[in-house]
C-alpha cells in the first residue's frame, strides 16, 4: 500500500535525522565536559600561580623592603626562592625596576612598559614585558606599589605542549586583559571575543571568584565534526542502516495493521461486524415471509468484504466461533420484534461444518430463541452443500436441530457435493435452488434440465426456494410452473439493514391492509 510506503520512508528519514542529531548532541555534550574539566584544571593552576605572586609581594611588603640595599636584595632572594612560579622579585621607583632578587642592582634601571592593566585592588599587570633583564625573554609582571613579581615563563608549559583540539584563554572577566591565549591547530578561527553558541561550536567559561579572571574554551569543530572524515562516514552509514531497519519495521507494522487479518480481528473485537437481512417472498403473493441473515463487514481500507472471504479468514485465525455466535445473537436480538409480531415469519441462519461439529451451537441457539420469547420453528438453519462432514454426523446434527424445533434448509442446491442420499437421509424442510439454476430459467435449453431437477425435489414434498432471482423473466417462469415456491433475489430486494427492513415490512403491511 502506497500510504504505508510513505509513512515507512518518512519514519526512516525522521529516524536518520534523530540519530544524526543525537550523535551530534551527545558528542557536543562529551566535548563540553572535556573542555570544562580542562578549564577547571587550568583555572586552579592559574589561581595557584596568582596566589604565589601575591604572597611573594605581600611578604616583601611585610618585611618593609622598599629600597635596594644588599640586605633587602638578599631578603627578596629568600622570599622568591619559596615560590615555584615566581621567577624574580624586584623594587620599583619612578616606573623603573631598580633591583631584583636574581639580578641585583640595575645600572641603569630598567623601565617598565607604558601599558598595563590596572586591577581594582591596586595591582598592575604587565603582559609579556621585554628587555627588563639582559636576556632575550619576556615576562608577565605583577606590581603592587613599589614591589614587582615576575612570573616564570614555564608556568603554563605543560598545558600548552599538547593540542587538545580546542582553543582557550585566560582573561579578565571584562576581557580587557589577556594572560594566556592558546590557538588550537584544529580550530580554524580564532577564539571569539564573546561566547556564541553556534550549531558546531562548543564554548565553556569558568571564572575565579578570587582573582576575577576566567578561563574560556572554544571548539569550532563541535558535534559530528569532532570526528575524522572516516568516522563521520561510518556514523552516517550506521545511521542510514539503522534508519532502513526502522523504516522496514514501521512498514511491517503498518502492513500488519492494514492486513485484512489484523483489521478483521479488530473489527470482531470492536463489534463492527454487522448483520443484514435479505427478504424471502412467497412467489405468487409477493408477500415477505422471512429473511436470510447475511453477515456484513465494511472496512475503511478494504471496503465491503465478501463474507465468503472473511469467513475463511475467521476460520484461519481460529475466531470463527466468535463470529458465528455473534451473528446468531445479533440476528435473533434484531429480529425479535418482527418474529414476535408474526409467528409465521422466519429467519434463516447460515451454518458451516464448524456449527455442525460444535456440540454447543444448537443448544446456544435454542436458549437464545427461547429466552427471547420466540418459537424455535421461526429459525431456519441453512446448510450448504459445501459442508464437508460425514453424512451420519450431518444427519445427527439435523435430527437434533429438528428435535429442538428448528427448521432445516438445504442451501445452494445443485452446486455442491450433496447427492440424492442427502435428500433421503436428511429431513430438509426447504431446498434452496442455487442461483445458477434460477438464472438458467432464462435459457430454453437449460430450462428443461432445471425443470427435471425441481420436479424431482418437489416429489420429495419439500418447500422449494429459488435463490438469486434477478429478472421478471425468471419470476414469470417460476410463477407459471412453481407458483407455490418461495423466491429471493435482487429483483425484489438486496440485503437490508435492520432499520431498512423494518421500513419495508411496515410499508408492505400498510399497502396490503
Ligand atoms: N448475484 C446475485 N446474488 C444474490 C442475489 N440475491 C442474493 N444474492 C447473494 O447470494 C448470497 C446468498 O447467500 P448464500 O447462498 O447463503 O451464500 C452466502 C453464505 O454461504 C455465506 N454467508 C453469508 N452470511 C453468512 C453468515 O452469516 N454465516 C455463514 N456461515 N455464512 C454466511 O456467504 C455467501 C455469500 O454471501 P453474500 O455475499 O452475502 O451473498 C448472498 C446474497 O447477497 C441475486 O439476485 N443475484
Amino acid at each position: 500500500m502506497k500510504i504505508n510506503g510513505f509513512w515507512a520512508k518518512a519514519s526512516g528519514l525522521v529516524m536518520f535525522i534523530i540519530l544524526m542529531f543525537a550523535v551530534h548532541a551527545l558528542t557536543k555534550l562529551y566535548q563540553r565536559n572535556v573542555q570544562d574539566e580542562f578549564s577547571q584544571e587550568l583555572l586552579s593552576h592559574a589561581e595557584l600561580v596568582s596566589s604565589q605572586l601575591m604572597q611573594a609581594i605581600r611578604s616583601a611588603k611585610e618585611n618593609e623592603i622598599a629600597d635596594c640595599t644588599d640586605e633587602n636584595i638578599d631578603q627578596l632572594r629568600k622570599i622568591a626562592n619559596q615560590y615555584l612560579y615566581v621567577y624574580d622579585l624586584g623594587i620599583v621607583a619612578s616606573n623603573q625596576v631598580r633591583c631584583t632578587a636574581n639580578w641585583g642592582i640595575f645600572n641603569p634601571p630598567a623601565a617598565l612598559p607604558d601599558t598595563y592593566y590596572q586591577v581594582a585592588s591596586e595591582f598592575q599587570l604587565y603582559s609579556q614585558a621585554e628587555s627588563i633583564f639582559p636576556i632575550p625573554q619576556s615576562f608577565d609582571i605583577s606590581r603592587f606599589r613599589d614591589v614587582v613579581a615576575f612570573t616564570v615563563d614555564f608556568s603554563f608549559q605543560h598545558f600548552v605542549t599538547k593540542d587538545h583540539g580546542f582553543s582557550y584563554s585566560i582573561e579578565m572577566a571584562n576581557r580587557q586583559h589577556n594572560f594566556l591565549n592558546y590557538q588550537s591547530e584544529e580550530s580554524d578561527t580564532p577564539l571569539s571575543a564573546s561566547a556564541s553558541l553556534g550549531l558546531f561550536k562548543v564554548v565553556t567559561t569558568r571564572c575565579s571568584q578570587r582573582f576575577g579572571y576566567c578561563v574560556y574554551t572554544e571548539s569550532n569543530r563541535g558535534g559530528v565534526f569532532y570526528f575524522s572524515a572516516a568516522v563521520i562516514l561510518l556514523l552516517f552509514i550506521i545511521s542510514l542502516a539503522f534508519s532502513f531497519v526502522v523504516a522496514y519495521a514501521v512498514q511491517s507494522y503498518l502492513y500488519k495493521q492494514n492486513s485484512m487479518e489484523f483489521r478483521f480481528r479488530r473489527a470482531i473485537h470492536r463489534k463492527l461486524i454487522k448483520v443484514e437481512y435479505q427478504p424471502i417472498l412467497q412467489a405468487d403473493t409477493r408477500r415477505i415471509i422471512g429473511v436470510e441473515s447475511l453477515v456484513r463487514w465494511r472496512d475503511p481500507v478494504y471496503g465491503s468484504v465478501s463474507p465468503e472471504l472473511f469467513i475463511s479468514i475467521a476460520d484461519k485465525l481460529g475466531i470463527y466461533k466468535d463470529l458465528t455466535y455473534h451473528i446468531a445473537a445479533v440476528s435473533i436480538a434484531e429480529m425479535t420484534p418482527v418474529l414476535k409480531q408474526n409467528k409465521e415469519f422466519f429467519v434463516s441462519l447460515n451454518v458451516t461444518s464448524f456449527e455442525v461439529l460444535d456440540e454447543n451451537f444448537l443448544l446456544f441457539l435454542k436458549n437464545k430463541v427461547e429466552s427471547s420469547g420466540l418459537a424455535t420453528r421461526q429459525i431456519k438453519i441453512e446448510m450448504t452443500e459445501e459442508i464437508s462432514v460425514p453424512l451420519d454426523t450431518l444427519s445427527k446434527f439435523s435430527k437434533q436441530a429438528r428435535k429442538y424445533g428448528f427448521r432445516i434448509s438445504l442451501d445452494d442446491f445443485g452446486t455442491g457435493v450433496a447427492n440424492l442420499v442427502w435428500l433421503t437421509e436428511i429431513a430438509f424442510d426447504d431446498i434452496k435452488i442455487d442461483r445458477v439454476f434460477t438464472q438458467a430459467l432464462n435459457d430454453k435449453f437449460k430450462e428443461k434440465m432445471v425443470f427435471s431437477i425441481i420436479e424431482m425435489v418437489s416429489s420429495l414434498r419439500r418447500q422449494v426456494t429459488f435463490e438469486g432471482v434477478e429478472t421478471q423473466g425468471e419470476l414469470d417462469v417460476i410463477l407459471q410452473y412453481f407458483s407455490s415456491a418461495h423466491v429471493q433475489g435482487w429483483y425484489f430486494y438486496k440485503s437490508l439493514s435492520i432499520n431498512s427492513l423494518l421500513k419495508v415490512l411496515k410499508y408492505n403491511e400498510l399497502n396490503r391492509s
